[in-house]
């Protein structure tokens, strides 16, 4: 089988506060996401939804998909409160100087969006996490 490979990066600190969010506490958004493999699809369907959205594909262009969805998944989880440590960088790391404008942030959320309600999730559910994700737009948008 072909397994996916990723490229390396710098080393950094590795610690779960760089997921830039604190977790939920008890189970029940975990649960409400369909737990690791509602988690998985909603990213990939994320990320899938980007690459052909012709406002933000080009931001995603030379860069590695195959981490991205990784630290994603593993971002998700770990906000959800799943059983995941995040490995990945702070997210100000991981946007620095990638010109990431307001608009843009705005697209994601909404391929974000659409990729929930495909999997069916919760609105209340929904809206929770969004709140969660919304104030990183300070650390992602270019100042
Ligand atoms: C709430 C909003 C966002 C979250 C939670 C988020 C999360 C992440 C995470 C976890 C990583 C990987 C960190 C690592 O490699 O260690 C990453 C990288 C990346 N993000 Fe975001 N992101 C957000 C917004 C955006 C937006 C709006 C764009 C562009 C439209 C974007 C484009 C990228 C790209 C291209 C990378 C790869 C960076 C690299 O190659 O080093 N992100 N993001």
């Amino acid at each position: 089988a072909v397994v996916p490979t990723e490229q390396p990066v710098a080393s950094y600190v590795h610690d779960s506060a760089n997921a830039g969010a604190t977790p939920f506490r008890g189970t029940a958004m975990w649960r409400a996401f369909h737990e690791a493999a509602g988690i998985a699809r909603i990213v990939d369907d994320t990320v899938d939804r980007s690459l052909i959205d012709p406002r933000i594909s080009d931001i995603f262009k030379g860069h590695d998909m195959v981490r991205l969805r990784r630290t994603l998944k593993e971002q998700f989880c770990y906000i959800l409160h799943g059983p995941c440590d995040y490995s990945g960088r702070t997210m100000a790391a991981a946007h620095k100087d990638m010109g990431v404008q307001q608009a843009d942030f705005a697209a994601l959320v909404e391929n974000l969006q659409a990729a929930m309600r495909k999997e069916h999730i919760r609105f209340d559910a929904q809206n929770r996490f969004l709140a969660k994700l919304a104030p990183m737009h300070r650390t992602v948008v270019k100042q």
